[in-house]
């Protein structure tokens, strides 16, 4: 829907609601419908006012402040973050090398709970009914489930990556991240509520999303933005665990003295802290990374945090930031173009910017990690992407281990995996 901002004026309305359980159970069947959902909290948003597609996320970001300004607000909950209207969005990797569109989208409802406070903000044209919509539909297991080769073979990617080593080694590039796809055919159409619903229970500590049939439970933040405070988590250096997580002490002192990860980390979050130091005044880069821990792996992780310039918007923000050397390598150009070339897939809206922007310009934008795309025009089949970091001393079929350890939250959301 296009929006004509000479005329044009929207009403939001923000109310504060009793705790509405779990906001999965809100998600809706028909129309469109999102979620971006971490430890329980967060939000769902039902419908849709307005809908920007678009290549880059610095004219979504143009786009949205423009809308915002046509907005009339109130609320029983001014300033709490996060509650005043929002868009929600995903962006491709490479907009330049990607038949997918990037999109923004302005709902007619979201209900949210964050630090104890729960809300539902409605907006559109008019005044809108101010009660809680249906929630607790059945949800129904995807069935007839086969798993299929994605763009190439297992031995194909081995080999791509031995030639991305040689190419690192030969010092044209120092990192570059090269991920493979994996297809799911269903017997009917896949619910990705369905899906939400298992990773939110499996993976809470990451942030599940979903937006436009981009579905996944990702761990790695590219940027949150609330008020002056601008956070970043940056993950890259990854041991899987074994399904029974008994060798979790003994891997994360493997990971946390290899050398080679330690490497890749270092690529990370050096490229985060370069483009995110013009937005701030102050900044916080730790020395060295901690261990993140999640059911399936273990990653090298950073938080680097900044006092940010209130201009800039939590989209702005992650519209510099990406792509960070985490999903894309160093030096950022160089490393694109060997992902072009030998990746032979378009990696869509996987390892793009997934999130939200308020009103006010604050946010929360992931990477879009761990996850999958459910076509509108295929909606029995899921197309999978994971990705792995590689340097000089990567091997190929330690990283093919570690791309089938990222599958795993998809499969098991799936039910193709325990
Ligand atoms: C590119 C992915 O992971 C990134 C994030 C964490 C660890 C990574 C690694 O160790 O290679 C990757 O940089 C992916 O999950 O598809």
């Amino acid at each position: 829907m296009s929006l004509d901002f000479s005329t044009k004026r929207m009403r939001a309305t923000t109310v504060a609601i009793p705790d509405p359980g779990l906001l999965q159970r809100f998600l809706s069947a028909s129309g469109p419908t999102s979620a971006f959902i971490r430890r329980g909290e967060g939000f769902v948003a039902l419908g849709e006012v307005a809908r920007f597609e678009t290549d880059y996320p610095d004219a979504a970001d143009v786009w949205w402040a423009e809308v915002a300004d046509h907005i009339d607000h109130d609320s029983e909950l001014p300033g709490a973050y996060g509650t005043s209207p929002l868009a929600v969005g995903s962006f491709t990797f490479d907009p330049d090398r990607s038949e997918e569109r990037s999109v923004l989208v302005v709902p007619e409802v979201v209900i949210g709970t964050r630090g104890g406070q729960s809300w539902m903000t409605t907006i559109g044209p008019r005044s809108r009914s101010l009660e809680l919509p249906p929630s607790g539909e059945r949800l129904v297991a995807p069935t007839h489930l086969d798993l299929l080769e994605g763009s190439m073979s297992e031995r194909i990617w081995m080999d791509i990556v031995g030639e991305v080593v040689a190419l690192i080694r030969t010092g044209e590039v120092d990192k570059v991240v090269l991920a493979r796809d994996l297809v799911v055919k269903a017997g009917g159409p896949l619910d990705a509520r369905w899906l939400v619903n298992r990773l939110v229970n499996r993976y809470p500590t990451c942030w599940t999303y979903l937006v436009d049939g981009l579905v996944g439970a990702t761990p790695e933040l590219l940027i949150r933005r609330q008020g002056g405070l601008a956070t970043s988590r940056v993950l890259a250096g990854t041991v899987s665990l074994d399904p029974q997580n008994t060798d979790s002490l003994v891997k994360a002192a493997e990971l946390a003295t290899s050398s080679k990860d330690v490497a890749e980390h270092e690529f990370a979050v050096e490229s985060v802290a370069r483009a995110l130091e013009p937005y701030c005044s102050a900044m916080n880069v730790p020395e060295s990374p901690s261990i993140l821990r999640l059911p399936n792996v273990l990653h090298l992780s950073t938080d680097i945090t900044g006092v940010t310039d209130p201009g800039s918007s939590a989209l702005a923000l992650a519209a510099a930031l990406h792509p960070s050397a985490a999903v894309c390598g160093t030096p950022t150009f160089a490393a694109r173009d060997v992902i072009s070339e030998l990746e032979s897939m378009d990696r869509g809206r996987y390892a793009g910017p997934v999130g939200w922007v308020d009103s006010f310009g604050d946010g929360e934008w992931a990477i879009a990690l761990r996850g999958g795309q459910i076509k509108p025009e295929t909606p029995e089949q899921i197309q999978l992407f994971a990705g792995c970091g590689l340097v000089a001393d990567s091997d190929p079929a330690a990283e093919l281990a570690e791309t089938k350890a990222k599958f795993l939250p998809m499969l098991q959301a799936l039910g193709l995996a325990d």
